[in-house]
């Protein structure tokens, strides 16, 4: 029997060996005590008072007497292994909470929560170890304990946080997973299974099935960040998509397409943050994914028509000259060539101002398909505004495969097109130039092909022409003049000449057209027909027209002064012609300079006044209200028809030069120019022949009844003091 020991009492040798327990249970640190065979508690160590809060006074020498803090009311573990009792039995009072002890042979252990200690309820994990005699007799147990309350806590805390992050997961509406070290998913909401397409159950506990809807074998963004990967490792993935988070230290975020969601391709914007344990180690990442394919969509759409033509969905100038940039330079690195050819559709504005814009629409679509089916994929094509399109050949094998595209591409865009059950063969003008040949930057290059365009317009439709350098001297001569015209006024370098128009019956000079020349300090006298278009381009036109009115009504006012009845006309370009300022400026100018005997004469071509006919019929007839004449000018050139010739309050018609030139060489244009003057006769309109060179030309011209002409035959246009002279000695 094992008793407790008492102070001054001798010891026998069991009492000596029951000494040694004593001394063994109450040496050691770890709480421990020892019943006999009659469960009557005879150790009880300081360290089992410190963690049960029950003094050993309380409990030596009773059995049951513990139950105060034994809420439950059943043996204690020791009390089990003392009556030897089976496995089931321990099970049924520690069901399915006890297990027997690996090392120490008969012990088995548990765990569980004292509510009632005297210090306050504590989570203990016990084993209890037979006593036996030297018989192999059980005399008793011994039952360890440790405090496990802390354990307990901080697992049943870890357990809550993760509850609730798994609350946090689930509940939220943005889609988001979580994986962890393992790069195993540990969570994966709804919103994710909306989104992606694959359920919980798929996804949790696996690292590998994000196949499916990320077809490039890589990481996700949460792999990487788990694996706290260097920036150039991700951008390796990820490259030129990703950034690193600026909210959070560690997180990347990144854009990207993937072309297996649910419901179809998606872009979705992710970010993947890192989870750190309380060491700041990474345990895992957490990824949330937005789906901004809505947003993509609309960029993109944005994007495409800020780079693309609208109605043929062909590039734009801004992205033809950024993909003409890339190629010089790859061309460069590869010393390949590059084609770049203009093209024009030869007559289109007549279309356009005859038929009407959806007809020209309609053409403008069509030979956009046709140019961009003849050439190959990786070359560009792009409209460049109304008629105008422009190619990039992207490394072409030499200048003859350049040419035969060309070839084809006139063949192509000239076949029949239907429109309104209309038949219409639209040819068209190509220029073409090449790098590094004609050119290593792209600005040169469109300036070459377009100058090779207009050279080839000049020789005659639907041809081509390939850059020279003499084009070139006369681009640059386009630039001098540009830059120059802007100060070609303020510096008095132009001066109106006058060419006198004469009645073909009496040889009397009865008017004269002005005409503009521009003495250019350093390219000499500038015909208008280099500078015209380009100061109608830069609206430079509008302050040089002012000035042209206003000298012609002043030098009129001299001419007839003494009463003498002239006609002085000037031109008027389209743009002067829509401008609101227009009526005001002449009838200013005629205010100041006219006279009774002056008639001040506006000169338009066709197409000036076939663009918004409505509108132009409104202008002519202000005009006409303030006394002005109007003429017609190089009637015939245009597509003008006899209805719409009488819509306008035209005085005269000028036959054009090109009929008269044409006169007697075979062309029928004596035929062209009989059908005129029989026109003006019956509409009432005088009729004028300009560019009259031979005496068979004026004769021809007064045997038809035409009674005025202008021409080199009678003189050519000269200073208004030389005009002056001539006037003296006209009869
Ligand atoms: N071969 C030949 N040519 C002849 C003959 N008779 C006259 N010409 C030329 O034919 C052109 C007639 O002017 P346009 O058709 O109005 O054509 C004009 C007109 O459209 C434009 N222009 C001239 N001055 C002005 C102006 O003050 N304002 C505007 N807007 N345009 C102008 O420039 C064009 C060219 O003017 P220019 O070079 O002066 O050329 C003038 C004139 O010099 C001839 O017998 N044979």
């Amino acid at each position: 029997m094992i008793q407790p020991h008492g102070d001054g009492v001798p010891l026998s040798v069991p009492e000596q060996s029951d000494d040694w327990v004593h001394q063994i249970v109450h040496g050691t640190p770890v709480p421990t005590f020892v019943i006999d065979a009659n469960h009557r508690v005879t150790h009880w160590n300081p360290a089992c008072e410190a963690v049960t809060g029950c003094p050993a006074s309380a409990v030596i020498g009773t059995d049951r007497s513990w139950a105060p803090f034994y809420a439950k009311q059943r043996p204690v573990m020791a009390d089990l292994i003392v009556d030897g009792i089976l496995a089931e039995q321990v099970d049924t009072y520690y069901g399915g909470k006890c297990r027997r002890s690996v090392t120490v042979p008969g012990a088995w252990e548990a765990e569980d929560f004292f509510a009632h200690f005297p210090g306050g309820g504590k989570w203990l994990s016990f084993t209890a170890a037979p006593l036996t005699d030297c018989d192999g007799t059980v005399v008793g147990a011994i039952e360890t304990l440790r405090d496990i309350t802390a354990e307990k806590r901080a697992a049943q805390a870890l357990r809550e946080s993760e509850h609730r992050l798994a609350a946090i997961v689930e509940g939220s509406p943005v889609p988001m997973f979580v994986i962890d070290e393992d790069h195993k998913v540990t969570h994966w909401n709804k919103a994710c299974e909306a989104i992606i397409g694959l359920s919980k159950e798929q996804m949790v506990g696996t690292s590998d099935q994000w196949r499916p809807f990320y077809p490039e074998a890589r990481p996700v963004m949460a792999d990487l960040v788990v694996a706290s990967d260097t920036e150039s490792k991700v951008a390796t993935h990820y490259d030129g998509k990703y950034k690193p988070s600026e909210l959070i230290d560690g997180a990347w975020e990144a854009i990207d397409h993937f072309p297996y969601c649910r419901g179809g391709a998606r872009w979705l914007y992710f970010t993947a943050a890192p989870l750190r344990g309380l060491d700041g180690r990474v345990v895992g990442a957490v990824e949330t994914l937005q789906d901004i394919s809505a947003q993509k969509n609309y960029e993109r759409q944005l994007e495409h028509q800020a780079t693309h033509d609208s109605l043929t969905g062909l590039a734009n100038r801004f992205l033809f000259e950024d993909r003409l940039t890339q190629a010089l330079a790859q061309s460069r690195r590869t010393e390949t060539l590059i084609g770049l050819l203009f093209i024009d559709l030869d007559h289109f504005k007549v279309i356009n101002d005859t038929l009407g814009h959806a007809a020209g629409d309609k053409v403008v679509q069509t030979t956009a398909q046709r140019i961009a089916k003849a050439v190959r994929a990786g070359d560009t094509v792009a409209r460049l505004g109304g008629d105008e399109f422009a190619i990039l050949l992207v490394a072409p094998e030499s200048e003859n495969v350049v040419a035969d595209i060309i070839g084809r591409l006139i063949v192509d865009v000239s076949a029949p097109i239907e429109v309104d059950g209309q038949e219409l063969v639209v040819g068209c003008s190509i220029g073409a130039a090449l790098s590094p040949r004609d050119g290593t930057s792209g600005q040169d290059l469109l300036m070459h092909a377009d100058a090779a365009m207009y050279r080839a317009k000049e020789s005659g439709r639907s041809t081509f022409q390939f850059f020279t350098r003499e084009m070139n001297d006369q681009a640059c001569e386009r630039m001098t003049v540009e830059r120059d015209l802007r100060r070609a006024l303020e510096n008095d370098e132009f001066e109106l000449f006058f060419q006198p128009q004469v009645n073909l019956f009496t040889d009397t000079i009865i008017g004269a057209e002005g005409l503009l020349r521009w003495h250019h300090p350093t390219l000499g006298m500038v015909s208008p027909d280099r500078f015209i278009p380009v100061a109608e381009e830069t609206g430079l036109v509008l302050p040089l027209g002012r000035w042209v009115i206003d000298q012609a009504c002043r030098l009129g006012r001299d001419w007839t002064a003494d009463g003498r009845r002239l006609r002085i006309s000037v031109n008027l370009s389209a743009r002067q012609f829509h401008d609101p300022g227009l009526v005001r400026q002449v009838q200013a100018a005629m205010a100041r300079w006219g006279t009774d005997s002056l008639a001040f004469d506006l000169e338009l071509t066709e197409s000036t006044v076939m663009k918004d006919t409505a509108a132009a019929a409104a202008i002519l007839s202000r005009l006409k209200d303030q006394g002005v004449r109007l003429s017609m000018d190089d009637f015939g050139t245009g597509y003008s028809s006899l209805g719409q010739l009488r819509a306008f309050p035209f005085d005269m018609i000028k036959i054009d030069r090109s009929f008269i030139m044409d006169l007697h060489s075979g062309h029928g244009a004596e035929a062209v120019v009989r059908a005129i003057i029989g026109l003006a006769e019956s509409l009432n309109l005088a009729v004028i022949a300009e560019g009259v060179e031979t005496e068979r030309q004026r004769d021809f011209l007064r045997a038809e009844g035409c009674i005025e002409a202008q021409g080199f035959l009678y003189s050519k246009a000269v200073p208004a003091a030389e005009f002056g002279r001539l006037l003296n000695r006209s009869p």
